[in-house]
């Protein structure tokens, strides 16, 4: 079974087997909101609305707290939308992100979470730099059964791998197109003109479905200053949070999709392959609390 370390509901079994509901109840909810990372102003509101809600309901059964704390979570998490957007053909997916969050990883994965779903895949490792890296994210396609678009040289303009990532989904009729992207930030400004120009050149020849941005859980709240530029420069249009498994920090989901305002999308539990789901808040939410 996949590591749960995030799921706050052992914590939390004991305040919800307690006979009542009392002033050390909300003291160690609050405690527990804070550790799972869900930030100060969450834990506050999260609070404050159960509070008014045992009021109105009249109940002292940490039993119907537990209730309220599942289904305020699942609403707040269902407020945007994760539906992966792959009808295109191909569906040209764009997936960016600071170094060692698992974008790597997370390539692999999806590559053969799409395959669950009979969709043919050409991966393009338009991280052009390091040759480490390219055939990591090869040997990682691979094994997920997908193409791989490798760069003629070391360093090769990234935007021409994409361009020839792109040209073959077309050309060979893949259903996914799914590029990988450098991640170092030591110059932002020219990070953001490549992806920049890796955007214009896909785009002359097919819609970009998804930018898919990967934030890794263990740092939290704390890495997402790190991401900063991604959200405002390369339109990214869903989350990819990885590491949760071992993390503690459960509460980071709905964090970074309130901050961010985007959606979701995928979650990464493990270093298998397999260990990538789809973000569905009624069963994140269910997990979470217990
Ligand atoms: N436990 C756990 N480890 C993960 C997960 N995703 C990735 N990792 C690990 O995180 C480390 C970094 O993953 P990479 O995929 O190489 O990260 P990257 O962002 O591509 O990093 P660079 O190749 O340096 O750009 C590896 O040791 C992975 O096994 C996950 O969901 N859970």
């Amino acid at each position: 079974m996949a590591d749960r370390s995030w799921s706050l509901a052992s914590r939390l079994r004991g305040m919800f087997t307690k006979p009542t509901i009392d002033e050390t109840t909300w003291e160690d909810l609050e405690d527990e909101l804070l550790r799972a990372d869900f930030g100060p102003d969450i834990t506050e509101q999260l609070v404050d609305h159960l509070r008014a809600q045992v009021e109105r309901f009249r109940t002292t059964d940490p039993k119907d707290l537990q209730r309220m704390l599942r289904e305020t979570l699942e609403e707040r998490l269902a407020k945007h939308d994760p539906t992966l957007r792959l009808t295109d053909r191909p569906a040209v997916v764009l997936v960016v992100g600071v170094n060692g969050v698992g974008k790597t990883t997370t390539i692999g994965k999806f590559a053969k979470f799409l395959a669950g779903y009979r969709r043919s895949v050409v991966v393009g490792a338009a991280d052009t730099f390091r040759a480490a890296a390219v055939e990591q994210l090869a040997t990682w396609a691979e094994r997920a059964g997908a193409t791989v678009v490798r760069p003629e040289q070391q360093g090769q303009d990234p935007a021409a791998v994409a361009y020839q990532t792109v040209e073959l989904a077309k050309r060979e009729h893949f259903d996914v197109a799914i590029v990988d992207t450098a991640g170092r930030l030591q110059n932002k400004n020219g990070l953001m003109h490549e992806l920049d120009k890796i955007r214009r050149v896909i785009q002359k020849q097919a819609p970009i479905a998804e930018v898919l941005l990967v934030l890794d859980a263990t740092t939290g709240q704390n890495g997402l200053a790190q991401a900063e530029a991604f959200i405002e420069h390369a339109g990214v249009t869903g989350l990819v949070v990885t590491k949760l498994d071992g993390s503690a920090k459960g509460g980071f989901v709905l964090a970074v999709q309130e901050r961010t305002g985007i959606p979701i999308k995928l979650l990464g539990q493990g270093e298998g392959i397999g260990d990538l789901t789809g973000f569905t808040p009624h069963a994140f939410a269910a997990q979470l609390v217990g």
